[in-house]
């Protein structure tokens, strides 16, 4: 299979590091097009991909990875849909842009699977929502999903609830980046060093991360075994919700999906 990306930021780098590094596709036949050449020379030279300039080239691939922002959709699509065929699997990742959208574009039907993934898929942990179109088979759905499998973990979902990912899993690292740098402010007030603060503030938000799936109980209840009867964590835990902390996490996530 070949695989081609339109696009080569950010996440397109980091999906194409986990399906090289797990050895999913060779290099060889991986093409990127982007605009940005600097960005595509880096990739060539990190990942050992083709690039291009050309949008064209890489929708000649069997799998199409579309890693631009969802305003350049339409006008992507315009100028690659005579080069995409009936086989092609399209695969999307913005927000905001469905499988109606996506016919609409092309004018046509054709084999789409909506994704939504995250940024820890840098560092082989990320989690992908996923979702494909009624024209794509079982056994090519599973396909996408083993290459998800390359950069971290898939969820499959239903098509409506693939906005409401977003702020669940797509954009939330930026909100675990701000509590891990929080607790780590909090540290540094204490006088731990900024290398110390971030080690013990993000292994600790790893490591209760692993509880909640390994061990399957509500999180609740692994707040509660952190809170001695009469102790100093409840203290902390009142604090919080003194200052909306729960409320603040879920308006947060709300605004997220308004402005899809
Ligand atoms: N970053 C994240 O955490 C996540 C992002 N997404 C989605 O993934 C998509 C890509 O995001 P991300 O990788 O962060 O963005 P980046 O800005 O890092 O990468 C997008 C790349 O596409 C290039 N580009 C823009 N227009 C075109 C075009 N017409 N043809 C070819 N290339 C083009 C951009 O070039 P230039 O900079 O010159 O415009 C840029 O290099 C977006 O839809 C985003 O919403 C989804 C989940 C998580
Ligand atoms: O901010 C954004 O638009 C993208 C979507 C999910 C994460 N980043």
């Amino acid at each position: 299979m070949k695989l081609g990306t339109i696009g080569c930021g950010n996440m397109a780098k980091a999906i194409l590091g986990g399906i090289i590094g797990k050895g999913l596709i060779c290099p060889e036949d991986i093409i990127a097009a982007d605009l940005y050449v600097p960005g595509l020379e880096a990739a060539r030279k990190s990942l050992g991909i083709n690039v291009t300039t050309d949008n064209k080239e890489a929708a000649k691939a069997d799998v199409v990875v579309i890693a631009i922002k969802s305003e350049y959709y339409k006008s992507v699509i315009e100028e690659i849909k005579d080069v995409v065929s009936e086989d092609t699997i399209f695969w999307t990742m913005a927000p905001g842009i469905t499988f109606a959208d996506i016919e609409n574009f092309f004018g046509r039907k054709i084999k789409a699977v909506r994704t939504m993934p995250n940024t820890p898929a840098m560092v082989g942990a990320g989690v992908t929502a996923v979702t494909p179109n009624e024209q794509v088979t079982e056994e090519e759905a599973k396909y996408i999903c083993e290459l998800i499998g390359g950069f971290g973990t898939a969820e499959k979902i239903p098509e409506c609830l693939m906005d409401a990912t977003i702020p669940v899993s797509g954009s939330s690292p930026a909100m675990a980046f701000m509590f891990i740098e929080a607790m780590a402010d909090g540290a540094v007030r204490e006088g731990f060093s900024r290398e110390q603060a971030y080690r013990l503030c993000a292994q600790t938000v790893l490591g209760s991360a692993r509880m909640v799936l390994e061990t399957g109980k509500h999180p609740g209840e692994l707040k509660d075994m952190v809170c001695t009867p009469g102790g100093i964590t409840i203290e902390l835990v009142k604090k919080l919700e003194q200052f909306g902390f729960r409320n603040a996490v879920m308006e947060g996530m709300e605004v997220c999906t308004k402005c899809i």
